[in-house]
């Protein structure tokens, strides 16, 4: 290039050549590519990516192994000097060998679904798991009850030295907002014809006044409970049930550790990432060794792993378990099932929504043809445990008896957990008056027999759902993001964890405004401790029904107005009613100051909105073939009937799937994982050691039935 240019001009750059006719440079001149002729298959072919090379190798060295097998089976079934007769009768030869069980398909796979409150463990080719609790106790000086601080009821002292009214210990709001939804149940009940006593809460409050709890000794209790006992030395660490049976007042004492929290990586509890991953990994070491019987850690790497994770994943949490998986467990293979997509797997739907009410935490997702619609992802932070916690509150408030419960304690929790199973309901028939009593059992004392009323407590506290405002919501975002940053991308440095726009739709109904624009910034998360705004007004419910209540169009049942037969945005805000492409305010992913707590019914409907895309044909499809996972928390028909009123143009369509063959609506999940465990020859996603090797978590991208 130099040389081609004129002597002026080369004088003008400073560049005239004037010694020896050289070049200025020795160094090779590259022509630039002429663009019309450029072609490459760099990146375009199967065979250039690792990741398929060794899927493609292991497929065949399978073969060949298979193959070489079959010759050996042969050639070893042949009896000596029978060389006709076996020649002959070749085929039936061959039969057996192929007859000879290898193994039970599945038994080499061992299947884990890790949740807030219960682990599921089994190998795939169990029939059901085995639940243990997620939970680890270890060594220190307080327990977990003397670690916090005394919780909700506050035993309130009056100035003039008496115990604060029950009525008034929950604050203002809260009283108000129960005593509303005892009066709209009033109503709804009435308009059902359900006969109830006018004076019903004050004969139950009068009797809970005046119970006094009978004392039955240890020895006259036949379920008296068989308490953990100490070894000697004492261990550092208990794992499971055993755990969770540990007396309170244990010397040396215990703090019980719950890893998962809300559905998340526990980080109030812990103080490093590292600790945190280490109690996940020995709960998950013992449940192997103990439910599954596999003592041995050096017979894993004959096993392959397959580990459920949530649909809205994070992504640090999906590495960090996929490298405990690998190198400390040693597993032969590993792969990831999302929770709603194997929902459908163990219940038998191609396409449902599927709703997930777990312990704390309720995901509620679109899957269509073995895909979650990824824009229909749902998380939100509730679940039992607010129901257990919001019934006792409700009890408190209305006199129960034993005063001094604090869920922090370990036998309380177990006894409320009871209470909320054998007494809480949706169904509005069972709500009147009624005697019921329990036992209190605490190591070392004895037994305590209380009796009491409840009433309409028994239905409210899991109404919560649809009013989650009652719950206590206001530690849920506690050192959130603590321990575990966002996982970003290391090119652009923007978080890549999984979005979804009904996530991101309900988010923005929820989120409190941003600090104003003076200098103050965000607060962090670790600082804030919001309480979730309400919906904002008019809140989805309302606008749903305004929009069920317009005069309808000529396509057959639909509300107007609509485009393609499809409800349209009502505003910004509304959730359920505006699938929008993008999130209607982009930053509300990475705030981590806005706690997902949102009624159900209309976050269903969010979900749905959101994966059927303007399409009404999909909308019914997914409406039709509902499924729920709600492990007793709810009445199908109670659901069912919410989903009706707020949409009556669905209503004939509205259809609540069961799992089939009684299978419990808690192993669900589970059932389907192992079931995808099983599915040897379709299965893609298996990652295997010596790819791990190589690639790491990015092999994740090429492993993933989604994207990752
Ligand atoms: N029969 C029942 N009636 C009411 N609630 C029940 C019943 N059986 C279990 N539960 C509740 O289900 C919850 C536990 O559900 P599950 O074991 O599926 O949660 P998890 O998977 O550990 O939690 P998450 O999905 O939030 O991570 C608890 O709150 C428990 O009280």
């Amino acid at each position: 290039m130099v040389g081609k240019k004129s002597g002026k001009a080369l004088r003008d750059e400073g560049l005239e050549r004037t010694d020896n006719n050289m070049d200025l440079s020795s160094w090779p001149q590259v022509q630039a590519i002429n663009q019309k002729n450029y072609y490459t298959d760099y990146l375009k072919r199967d065979d250039q990516y690792l990741a398929f090379r060794l899927q493609n190798e292991e497929a065949r060295t399978k073969m060949t192994k298979t193959a070489k097998d079959r010759d050996r089976a042969l050639a070893m079934a042949k009896p000596e000097g029978a060389e006709g007769e076996a020649e002959a009768d070749g085929d039936a030869t061959m039969e057996d060998a192929e007859d000879t069980p290898i193994e039970t398909a599945g038994s080499k796979v061992i299947v884990i679904h890790v949740g807030s409150q219960n682990l599921r463990i089994g190998l795939s080719s169990d029939a059901l798991p085995k639940t243990v609790p997620m939970v680890i106790a270890r060594k220190a000086s307080k327990n977990e009850s003397e670690d916090h601080p005394e919780p909700k009821p506050k035993r309130v002292k009056r100035d003039d030295g008496t115990a604060e009214e029950p009525e008034n210990l929950f604050g203002e709001e809260w009283s108000s907002q129960f005593n509303r939804m005892s009066a709209d149940l009033k109503v709804h009940m009435r308009q059902n014809k359900r006969r109830m006593l006018p004076n019903s809460k004050e004969m139950v409050v009068n009797f809970n006044r005046r119970t006094v709890p009978e004392t039955i000794s240890e020895h006259n209790d036949p379920m008296r409970v068989e308490w953990t006992e100490l070894s000697k030395p004492p261990p550092e660490y208990i794992v499971g049930q055993p755990a969770l049976r540990l007396p309170d007042s244990s010397n040396p004492r215990y703090k019980l550790y719950w890893p998962i929290l809300n559905g998340c990586c526990n980080e109030t509890d812990y103080k490093s990432k590292r600790e945190l991953f280490l109690d996940i990994s020995l709960i998950l070491e013992d449940a192997i060794k103990t439910q599954l019987g596999l003592t041995s850690k050096k017979n894993w790497p004959q096993y392959s792993c397959v580990f459920v994770i949530p649909d809205l994943y994070e992504k640090s949490y999906v590495n960090q378990v996929l490298e405990m998986l690998m190198r400390e467990f040693a597993f032969a293979r590993v792969c990831f099932i999302q929770e709603s997509l194997a929902a459908t797997f163990g219940a038998g739907f191609t396409s449902a929504c599927v709703v997930d009410i777990g312990a704390q935490k309720t995901s509620i997702c679109c899957v269509e043809e073995g895909m979650c619609v990824e824009n229909s992802r749902v998380n939100l932070k509730m679940g039992g445990r607010d129901v257990t916690e919001t019934f006792i509150q409700m009890m408190l408030h209305d006199h129960f008896p034993y005063t001094d419960i604090n869920l922090w304690r370990r036998y309380d929790f177990l006894l409320a957990e009871e209470l909320k199973k054998n007494l809480c309901t949706m169904d509005e028939a069972s709500v009147s008056p009624q005697v019921f009593d329990f036992h209190l059992r605490v190591a070392g004392q004895d037994t305590q027999k209380h009796t009491f009323k409840a009433f309409d407590e028994v239905h409210l506290a899991p109404m919560g759902f649809f009013e989650p405002t009652i719950f206590d919501n206001s530690d849920k975002l506690l050192g959130r993001r603590k321990l575990i940053e966002r996982s970003v991308d290391i090119y652009d440095g923007q978080s890549n964890d999984p979005v979804s726009t009904a996530q991101s739709e309900i988010l923005t109904a929820l989120a409190p405004p941003l600090p104003k624009a003076n200098g103050d910034s965000q607060p962090a998360s670790s600082e804030v401790q919001a309480t979730p705004a309400r919906p904002q007004q008019p809140s989805a419910l309302g606008r749903l029904q305004d929009q069920d209540q317009t005069p309808r169009s000529s396509v057959a049942g639909s509300p107007v107005p609509e485009t393609n037969g499809t409800p349209q945005a009502g505003g910004a805000n509304t959730p359920a009613a505006a699938p929008t492409t993008q999130p209607s305010h982009p930053a509300v992913e990475s705030r981590d100051d806005i706690l997902p707590v949102f009624p159900l019914d209309n976050a269903i409907l969010t979900s749905i909105a959101h994966a059927a895309r303007s399409d009404e044909k999909k909308m019914k499809d997914f409406i039709g073939g509902y499924y729920g996972r709600w492990r007793g928390h709810l009445d199908q028909w109670f659901l069912d009937e919410r989903l009706r009123s707020l949409r009556p143009a669905f209503t004939k369509d509205i259809m609540i799937g069961v799992p089939p063959r009684d299978l419990d609506p808690q192993v669900v999940v589970w059932k389907g994982a192992s079931i995808f465990g099983k599915l040897n020859a379709t299965n893609d996603s298996w990652i295997g050691q010596l790819e791990y090797d190589r690639l790491g978590h990015r092999l994740m991208a090429y492993k993933c039935m989604w994207a990752y």
